[in-house]
């Protein structure tokens, strides 16, 4: 389709905007969250997550990411509370990562990058009948992101639960997806404590590609070669006067 986007020189991030003119909206994320400048509001409840029946039912990569989908027929796997009116279903999650360094988040705090960023895409099962409707809605998703420090997670009886840090203190801020379409449609809840995860966690992993990297997604680049997956976030967007609120002082 004439839709083909990706990060790099051509079709990355700065390229958007020609198919995606959304691009250069008034909510568009990711964003540099600046503690001192966020604005705690003592009226945000905590955010409740109901992960326990979660019933995953595939990975895939899709080109731009690892994308591990749920069933999303009831809302047994939903998030709750937080500035949320109701129950957001989870439909999926997702990561961003960077190359070698601990560059790959989307969102940065004070210009701090994480190594990665776990995406949980929730959507508003109370207003809107699917996914795609709720994708385009200004209240029809809420995304939980949460930053990881380090290389490698541990995925042993994986449920989202293991991928949450201790803590739930967040900002919250109202914005869009990262990746075209880039409806601006999101409420993000971005954690303030990142998970740390490690080598020691889970051993050596089974195959490390040659060059020492662990391997990635591969994708099919245009022009038939094979080019690793990495790198794929979208650096932080203009706040154009957005509030960012903390749930904790
Ligand atoms: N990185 S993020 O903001 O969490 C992010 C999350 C999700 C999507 N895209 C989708 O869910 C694709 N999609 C639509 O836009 C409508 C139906 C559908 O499957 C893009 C970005
Ligand atoms: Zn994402």
């Amino acid at each position: 389709t004439c839709h083909q986007w990706g990060y790099g020189e051509e079709d990355g991030p700065s390229a958007w905007h020609n198919d995606y003119p959304i691009a250069q909206g008034n909510r568009q994320s990711p964003i540099d969250i600046v503690p001192t400048e966020t604005v705690y509001d003592a009226s945000l409840a905590p955010i409740m997550l109901s992960y326990d029946l979660c019933t995953s039912v595939n990975i895939s990569n899709n080109g731009h990411s690892v994308v591990v989908e749920f069933d999303d027929v009831d809302d047994r796997t939903a998030i709750r509370g937080g500035p949320l009116e109701n129950a957001y279903r989870l439909k999926q999650f997702h990561f961003h990562w960077g190359g070698k360094g601990c560059h790959g988040s989307e969102h940065t705090v004070s210009g701090k990058t994480y190594a990665s960023e776990l995406h949980l895409v929730h959507w508003n099962s109370a207003k809107y009948k699917t996914f795609g409707e709720a994708a385009a809605a200004p209240d029809g998703l809420a995304v939980l992101g949460v930053f990881l420090e380090g290389s490698t997670a541990d995925f042993r009886g994986f449920s989202p639960k293991c991928l949450l840090p201790n803590s739930l203190n967040y900002w919250t801020y109202p914005g869009s997806l990262t990746t075209p379409p880039l409806h601006e449609s999101v409420t993000w809840i971005v954690l303030k404590e990142p998970i740390l995860v490690s080598e020691k966690q889970v051993g050596k992993p089974p195959a490390v590609a040659t060059d020492g990297e662990v391997p990635n997604a591969v994708v099919q680049r245009r022009g038939g070669g094979q080019k690793r997956m990495e790198n794929n976030f979208r650096p932080p967007q203009p706040l154009k006067g957005r509030k960012v609120r903390a749930s904790f002082n």
